[in-house]
């Protein structure tokens, strides 16, 4: 069963967090994360966002999706007004980065972002996120605000005991590389995307 493995705060540029790390086992090198904003009253609604390990656009800054930003915005938007980043290690959508690596191949031969998935015999999105609602339960948070444009994210929350009190959008405006992506984000996955 997965249960919190270490906890301590971390001083960021954006505030104090408090990270936590979720696993089955304590020798797990890839746990998932909840970062805490200081003043986050679990027994209020909790401001909550789950966000998917993206270690192109996060660490390296890759302009093909908008990742980093979402995440330093979430961030950004915890510290202000109190909340929770649920971080799962679903690098890829789930597929891993070694498979998204070789999907962007495919991306510079023309496919888009769902196709190079399917060529590759893999899942759309290979997501979900039922370890986030785990993550909710274990902290004993029983309702939040979701920070997402993912349809997806709010129906993982149906039927968990889970109360959702609103969604919270977290749009970022394009770039020049990444607006097709967004445009097949919105057309293909549903995303609640007002700006493409
Ligand atoms: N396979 C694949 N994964 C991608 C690609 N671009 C981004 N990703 C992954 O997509 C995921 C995006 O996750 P989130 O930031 O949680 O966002 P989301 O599901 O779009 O929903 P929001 O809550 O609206 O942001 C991350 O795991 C990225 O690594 C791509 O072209 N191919
Ligand atoms: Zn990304």
């Amino acid at each position: 069963m997965m249960k919190i493995q270490a906890q301590s705060n971390i001083p960021t540029d954006f505030g104090i967090f408090s990270m936590y790390a979720f696993s089955e086992e304590a020798s797990d090198w890839n746990p998932h994360f909840a970062v805490v904003a200081e003043n986050t009253d679990f027994n209020e609604t909790v401001n909550v966002r789950f966000h998917s390990e993206c270690i192109t656009g996060e660490i390296f800054h890759s302009k093909k999706c908008e990742c980093g930003q979402q995440l330093d915005a979430a961030m950004k938007f915890m510290a202000e007004n109190g909340g929770v980043i649920i971080y799962l290690r679903q690098e890829g959508r789930n597929i891993g980065i070694i498979n998204k690596l070789k999907a962007y191949a495919l991306q510079e031969k023309g496919f888009d972002t769902v196709e190079a998935n399917l060529k590759l015999g893999l899942p759309a999105d290979g997501r979900n996120f039922d370890i986030a609602v785990e993550i909710l339960k274990i902290l004993k948070i029983q309702k939040i605000n979701l920070l997402t444009n993912n349809p997806d994210k709010l129906k993982s929350l149906e039927n968990t005991g889970i109360i959702l009190d609103r969604r919270l959008p977290l749009e970022i405006d394009s770039n020049e590389v990444n607006e097709s992506y967004l445009v097949k984000k919105k057309d293909y996955f549903g995303h609640l995307l007002e700006k493409v």
